[in-house]
């Protein structure tokens, strides 16, 4: 199907990449994004190396100092990095910046003392400060605006994706050093070396292409004041938390990052017990980076109409019992393969919740709520990274025998895991029961329904055409805005079919009569649901699919999430079953969009003309329910759902609906009638 809104306009480029300066600067930043994950683990396991023959608690302060400094510029010099950065020529900034890592990360090795690692990382940190502004805002100048969110996300995926890689390399780089020492003992090569020279060439050769691009000198500005980090902690959390989705969602995610930092501080350390070395290190801190990329891209795949309000807190409380485990069995083989659980447990609920609370929290403090949590995760991240192998090291390890040839060792690390374990199983367990939002279906009934998908006998058939269903609750403006939209459509040139539930066909109309008559009292609810659910088949058998199948856009004023909200939410027929019963009715047929008229009852109820029918009788709490019911429906699928306010004047609503609906239209012209009609017949001049 082709979509008009996303055809590219003439002359612009297929991919941001396909921009040559774009490209370059991406590929170098790519590049130093490498370099300085690799040179984490380097100096991570340098800080370790230096105070190897210290007490195990130095040791593990040494580590943990390692990251604190790689933290704290951020927080002490973050508020005014930004606007000091602005007052100077983008291009120099960069370029000098890349210079001045470059220099302090190949003098890390050449000095080789701890003191030095600690002071050159922390002003390596200070710099990247500064240099950060300079580069967001270099990016709008390389690339159209259009473009600009694509090329955010690039950087997004190299930044946090290079590190696998660099797990990965520096894994390698470990076990030629392990070789080397063996083969050549006078050269043999250092990894942790070896990995600081490479960060500083990253640098290097970014300098150069930076000076190369045609950056637009900058015009000296103010600079805009930032708060600091402190009080947009203060402000986000007063604003954010008035929900219990929002708290959970925040709970949740810092509770991961609590977790997820107590044990990358404690790794090192961990592996030494393991007696894994540096190779295990980054073995372990690969799978955790593999496991998180997994997670984050893989499984929404996977768990398909899983409820994500439940897949969050679960997938924590999933990474709580992993650490438990590597906490409980100290095997090297297991603990990566517990490591990458970790990490899919963290990118699941790192996803999950930034879309949430894209969703959740309303536009005008969606800002604050984000700056909250960016700042309370680098505090977090910070505290838990420096107290894992503090508080590690401060434990000693103990031996078990347990029989004449195995021997346990238990240590500090082991009990900074379980700390870990507590934490995620905690916050888990409080995101889960704040932020459900299917409580009264079981939660085994729900994996069941996400494994076993759709009906098993019924294969998705979808058609060329395009459902749209218009759903709320009574007086919501359903009919009023179907009809207003199937006029817009027709004004476009669609061939549109306008239609409606319970009562389109001609056994429609009987059951349409049955189902609303105030006489028939006391029928069951699942009676009533499979009544409504007769009326769809019907409807979709003789209307919807064969207008669909000609290519038609059709209109619906309701559909099945009028079901999920009137018998699932209103008479608390399980929810699972009646989606699976309506997959059944209709084939597997769900709307390209459905469109929400989200009003309280109280105000349908007002604008009603005619006496109330059987369901429009019913309770102030029934249509309550029946509310909710839509809402949670569509923040469980923001994609497929638009919620719309309807106590907006008619007009308001139809243009917002106006806006939604072109983003998936298909296009009027289809692209084989505009190849015909391009072709112009050739004029014949006499
Ligand atoms: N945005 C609006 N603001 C005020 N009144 C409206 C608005 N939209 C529709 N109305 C009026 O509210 C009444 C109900 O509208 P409509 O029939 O479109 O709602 P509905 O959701 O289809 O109702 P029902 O659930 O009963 O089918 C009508 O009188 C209509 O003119
Ligand atoms: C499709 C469908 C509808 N209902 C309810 C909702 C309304 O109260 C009536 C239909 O009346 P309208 O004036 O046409 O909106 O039926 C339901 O309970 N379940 C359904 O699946």
């Amino acid at each position: 199907m082709t979509r008009s809104g996303r055809s590219e306009a003439r002359g612009e480029p297929r991919t941001v990449l396909a921009i040559k300066p774009f490209r370059r600067f991406w590929l170098v930043l790519s590049l130093s994004s490498l370099g300085d994950w690799l040179s984490l683990l380097a100096l991570m396991s340098m800080a370790a190396m230096l105070t190897a023959d210290q007490a195990a608690w130095l040791q593990g302060t040494a580590v943990s100092a390692v990251v604190v400094v790689q933290l704290l510029p951020t927080l002490v010099l973050g508020p005014i990095a930004g606007a000091l950065a602005d007052r100077f020529d983008r291009r120099l900034n960069m370029v000098v910046g890349d210079i001045l890592r470059a220099l302090l990360y190949i003098s890390m090795p050449l000095v080789g003392e701890l003191w030095w690692l600690l002071i050159a990382n922390f002003l390596a940190q200070t710099v990247s400060l500064f240099w950060a502004p300079a580069k967001e805002a270099t990016v709008p100048n390389l690339v159209p605006r259009q473009r600009l969110e694509e090329a955010n996300r690039l950087f997004l995926v190299t930044t946090y994706g290079s590190m696998p890689i660099a797990a990965g390399l520096y894994t390698l780089l470990a076990t030629v050093g392990t070789v080397s020492v063996r083969l050549f003992p006078d050269f043999a090569l250092n990894q942790n070396d070896i990995a600081l020279f490479l960060n500083g060439a990253t640098y290097l050769v970014a300098a150069l292409v930076v000076f190369r691009l045609p950056i637009p000198p900058m015009q000296p500005t103010e600079g805009e004041r930032q708060p600091s980090v402190w009080r947009q902690i203060v402000d986000g959390w007063r604003f954010a938390a008035s929900t219990p989705v929002v708290r959970g969602l925040l709970v949740g995610m810092l509770g991961a990052f609590a977790a997820g930092g107590l044990v990358v501080g404690v790794a090192r350390l961990y592996v030494t017990l393991l007696q894994a070395g540096d190779a295990g290190f980054g073995i372990l801190v690969g799978s955790v980076f593999t496991g998180m990329a997994l997670g984050m891209f893989v499984a929404p795949r996977v768990v398909r109409d899983f409820s994500r309000y439940r897949l969050f807190g679960l997938a924590i409380a999933a990474s709580g019992v992993a650490l438990l485990l590597m906490a409980l069995i100290p095997n090297m083989v297991i603990a990566a393969f517990l490591t990458g659980t970790v990490g899919a447990g963290a990118g699941i609920a790192w996803m999950i919740g930034l879309t949430l609370l894209g969703t959740e929290v309303s536009d005008e403090i969606r800002g604050r709520t984000f700056a909250f949590l960016q700042a309370m995760a680098k505090v977090v991240l910070m505290v838990a990274v420096a107290a894992g192998p503090i508080l590690g090291g401060l434990i000693p390890n103990r031996t078990q025998r347990l029989g004449a040839d195995i021997a346990l060792t238990f240590g500090g690390s082991n009990v900074v895991l379980l700390v870990g374990a507590a934490i995620a199983l905690l916050v888990g367990w409080y995101s889960y029961t704040q932020m459900d939002d299917r409580r009264g279906t079981s939660l085994i009934a729900d994996v069941v329904t996400a494994v076993r998908g759709a009906p098993p006998d019924v294969a998705a058939k979808r058609t060329s055409g395009t459902l749209i269903a218009l759903e709320g609750g009574e007086g919501a403006g359903k009919s009023t805005q179907a009809r207003l939209l199937a006029i817009w459509l027709r004004e476009q040139g669609y061939d549109v079919v306008a239609t409606h539930e319970p009562g389109a066909t001609k056994v429609g109309m009987r059951l349409r009569a049955i189902l609303l008559d105030r006489n028939h009292v006391g029928l069951s609810p699942r009676a009533e649901a499979l009544l409504y659910c007769a009326d769809r088949a019907e409807h979709v058998e003789s209307v919807i699919r064969p207008a669909l199948e000609r290519g038609a856009v059709v209109v619906t004023d309701r559909y099945i999430d009028s079901m999920v909200a009137y018998q699932g939410a209103g008479r608390q027929l399980p929810e699972d079953e009646i989606v699976w019963l309506n997959r059944w009715a209709t084939d597997n047929l769900l709307p390209d969009l459905t469109i929400v008229l989200d009003l309280p009852p109280s105000e349908g109820s007002a604008r009603r003309g005619a006496p109330a029918d059987r369901l429009e009788a019913e309770s102030e709490d029934f249509h309550e329910r029946v509310r909710s019911g839509f809402q949670a429906r569509a923040r469980s699928e923001p994609d497929r759902y638009f919620v719309v306010d309807a106590s907006e004047p008619a007009e308001a609503v139809s243009r917002a609906i106006q806006d939604e609906v072109r983003r998936i239209l298909p296009d009027p012209v289809p692209d084989s009638s505009e190849e015909a009609t391009t072709t112009f017949p050739a004029i014949k001049i006499e």
